[in-house]
């Protein structure tokens, strides 16, 4: 192991590394929360700064995958829709398998110039994690408690404020409404048993509502659902620590543009496109695990150095700060000042982590335990074995 790579295993750069990320965030909220006199004066100005100061955040965990773990998305799409994205607003349908596909998904953002705007249908909790959480809340992220009587008004409003958004935007939404698990798996199989619906192996089955409401919401401010599905080569098994750690990961994802128009209107027949498109996707995770790659060519979209000069940045600004305090700690004596800095240091470490939890998908093993409850078999669906081995 390089010099290097075992620096960024050390708890210290780590420590640095979720300092900035933490002490940067704050000051991003404190400056959103100033924007607030703006709203009602000049909205559109309000949601531009809004998409500036929420890239600065967020740009700085792509930085981390793409510079300090060295991880490069390959993307499988169409050269004719390649030119259209990030030039128009779309809904993305993206499977929930891994513990940093939301990561994967901004970096994409940015390579298409619409990290900053970028919107995701997301589970109510998500909107309490500190600093990311907050940010969200001006970005105009929606958030549902899953119990469709109570967030139907809100989702809906939330939606119909996005059609005057001036930025081009992605709005994300994870069909499967949770991350895939083998327990989740066979009990969403035994309700796609009972509504005759093929059987997935590599996908839960989908939620419809949600998707069908964003369609038909977002008709007329949305120009395409973007399905995307997304891998991770040799079987590997990506986290945020590992990215933390520095570990490079292989993801592939693929790409396809549907126009919106061409997707029903009425609610039972979107909700059949929409289990049709699952299987779709179905089909082309098992083809991925057979052939070790996805349809279509490949193509790398130029990696663009906002986000590390961005990252640069606030390292700078918050290390230099942060040495003079150590300096004049150390030169001042005082066992307290020194007590209450370590405790800081403990508490940013603490909370990052926290968020970093959030993220963590509960372990194979956890659930073959509980798995018994299901009447299905759980080798009914396990994937095949993977015979290939990439890069
Ligand atoms: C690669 C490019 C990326 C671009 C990235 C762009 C932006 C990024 C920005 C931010 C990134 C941040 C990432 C944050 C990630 C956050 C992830 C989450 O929080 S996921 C959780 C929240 N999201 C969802 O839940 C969305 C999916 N769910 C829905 O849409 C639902 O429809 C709903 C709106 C929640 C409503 O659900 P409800 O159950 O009330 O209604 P449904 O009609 O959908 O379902 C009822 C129906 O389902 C049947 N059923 C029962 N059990 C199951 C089961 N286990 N599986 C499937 N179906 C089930 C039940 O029988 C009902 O059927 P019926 O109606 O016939 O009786
Ligand atoms: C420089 C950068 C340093 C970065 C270090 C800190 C990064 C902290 C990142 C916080 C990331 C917040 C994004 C969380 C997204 C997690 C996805 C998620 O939580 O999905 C939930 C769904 O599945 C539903 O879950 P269930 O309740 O069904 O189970």
């Amino acid at each position: 192991m390089g010099l290097v790579q075992w620096l960024k295993g050390q708890f210290l750069c780590h420590l640095v590394i979720c300092y900035g990320f933490f002490v940067s965030g704050l000051l991003i909220n404190l400056l959103q929360i100033c924007t607030l006199p703006l709203w009602p004066i000049n909205k559109q100005l309000a949601r531009r700064i809004n998409c500036k100061l929420g890239y600065s955040l967020t740009s700085q965990s792509v930085a981390l995958l793409e510079w300090w773990s060295g991880t490069e998305i390959t993307l499988y799409t169409d050269p004719e829709n390649y030119r259209l994205y990030g030039k128009e607003n779309a809904i993305v349908v993206l499977n929930h398998n891994f513990e940093i596909d939301f990561l994967c998904g901004w970096t994409f953002c940015d390579r298409f110039g619409v990290l900053g705007a970028s919107k995701c249908l997301a589970k109510k909790e998500l909107s309490y994690l500190p600093v990311i959480g907050w940010m969200w809340y001006f970005l105009e992220m929606v958030f549902i408690k899953r119990k469709w009587e109570e967030d139907k008004r809100n989702f809906v409003q939330s939606l119909q404020n996005l059609r005057d958004y001036p930025e081009n935007f992605w709005f994300l939404l994870h069909c499967e409404g949770t991350r895939f698990t083998e327990e989740k798996h066979l009990v969403s199989m035994e309700v796609a048993e009972k509504k005759s619906l093929p059987k997935l192996k590599h996908h839960l089955l989908p939620r419809t509502k949600g998707f069908w409401v964003a369609v038909q919401n977002l008709r007329g401010t949305v120009a395409a659902v973007y399905c995307c599905t997304l891998n991770f080569r040799n079987n590997e098994t990506p986290t945020l620590l590992g990215v933390l750690n520095g570990e490079k990961y292989h993801p592939d994802l693929y790409v396809r543009r549907i126009p919106l128009e061409s997707i029903p209107e009425d609610e039972a027949e979107c909700s059949a496109w929409l289990h049709k498109l699952y299987q779709e996707k179905d089909k082309f995770q098992e083809d991925y695990n057979q052939t070790g790659c996805f349809p279509g060519p490949k193509v790398t979209p130029p990696c663009r150095p906002w986000a590390l000069i961005n990252w640069l940045g606030w390292t700078c600004l918050l290390l230099y700060p942060l040495c003079l305090l150590l300096v004049q700690l150390v030169n001042s004596g005082s066992i307290l000042s020194i007590l209450a800095t370590v405790a800081f240091c403990a508490a940013v470490s603490v909370c990052v982590r926290w968020m970093i939890g959030q993220t963590e998908v509960k372990s194979r093993d956890d659930l073959f335990t509980t798995s018994t409850k299901c009447n299905l078999q759980l080798k009914d669906f396990l994937p095949a074995p993977k015979h290939h081995s990439h890069d």
